[in-house]
């Protein structure tokens, strides 16, 4: 039984917590830290995990999942670093934290992990990427890979790519929701009922995930065969390229992962 400790449950953390129920895992097997006991008391009742202290955290629990917000990273280190070692593993899944800040923080030779996960655990839909620090193994990297494919699917990348990637798949799921949510706006504006509108957008983005997720077709063949001759599919995608969509997305992304960098660099000293 491998116990796994979610340091900070809040919205990736209860996700992680609410996935790996869903996946089959027990309550014996998981533990998580708060800092409000009224949120550590809310997740108990609705999950059976117990909420613990730092220290009994890392006594029990052979990972441990650090899931604070990246500006709330120093008391944890502080409190994480006199009660684990190397026998530890330290999973982070803090956007913009290199390793190294770990490594540096924490006694020698501790393990650290760095992942960016994405909501979609909660329903076994996961894109997690993770990358080794310096003192993590093949084992350990297996250990983790194992563990967050039960919420989803798992590749490894270089350390460096990790800004990029948590601008892609860590924020990923927020651009299809608001692609959504205007969506259900346009349905609106042309009359349609609310409940209507949010059912017609929601399968049709189910359906084309699906057909993406098969990965028969490139996604450019996928939308040509959607955009008939002098149909209306043609009309929607002229008014997108004149709004600048297409570079909108570019920027945004862009934004995003500078933004990764510099939570990261907001911890570069010593
Ligand atoms: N949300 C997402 O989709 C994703 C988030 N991440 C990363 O996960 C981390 C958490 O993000 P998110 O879940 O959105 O943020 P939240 O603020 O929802 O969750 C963080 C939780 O940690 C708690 N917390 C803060 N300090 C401590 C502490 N010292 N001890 C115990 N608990 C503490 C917070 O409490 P309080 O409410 O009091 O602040 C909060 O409940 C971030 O680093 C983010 O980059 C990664 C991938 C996706
Ligand atoms: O917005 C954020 O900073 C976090 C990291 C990736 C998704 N949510």
């Amino acid at each position: 039984m491998t116990t796994i400790a979610v340091l900070g449950a809040g919205k990736i953390g209860e996700a992680l917590l609410a996935g790996l129920l869903q996946a089959g895992r027990s309550v014996q097997e998981l533990l998580f830290t708060e800092r409000h006991p009224e949120r550590a008391a809310e997740l108990t009742a609705r999950y059976g995990v117990a909420g613990v202290e730092v220290d009994e955290a890392a006594k029990r629990a052979d990972v441990l999942v650090v899931a604070v917000k990246p500006q709330d990273i120093d008391p944890v280190l502080a409190e994480l670093a006199p009660v684990v070692d190397s026998a530890s593993l330290v999973v982070s899944l803090c956007a913009g934290l290199p390793t190294a800040l770990y490594e540096r923080r924490l006694p020698a030779g501790v393990p650290v992990v760095r992942v960016m996960p994405n909501t979609p655990m909660v329903v076994g839909e996961a894109m997690s990427a993770v990358s080794p620090g310096t003192h993590a193994t093949p084992e350990h990297v297996a250990l983790v890979t194992d563990l967050l494919s039960a919420v989803g699917q798992v590749i490894e990348v270089p350390e460096s790519q990790q800004d990029a990637v948590t601008a892609l798949s860590g924020s990923g799921p927020a651009y299809f929701f608001y692609l959504v949510e205007a969506m259900i706006d346009a349905g609106i504006l042309l009359g349609l009922p609310r409940a209507v509108a949010e059912k017609l957008i929601v399968q049709s983005a189910v359906g084309a995930a699906k057909m993406l997720a098969e990965g028969t077709e490139h996604p450019v063949i996928l939308r040509e065969a959607v955009t008939s001759p002098a149909g209306t599919t043609i009309n929607a995608i002229r008014e997108l390229e004149k709004h600048g969509v297409r570079a909108a997305l570019l920027d945004a992304i862009e934004a995003a992962r500078d933004r990764s960098v510099e939570l990261g660099k907001a911890h570069e000293e010593e």
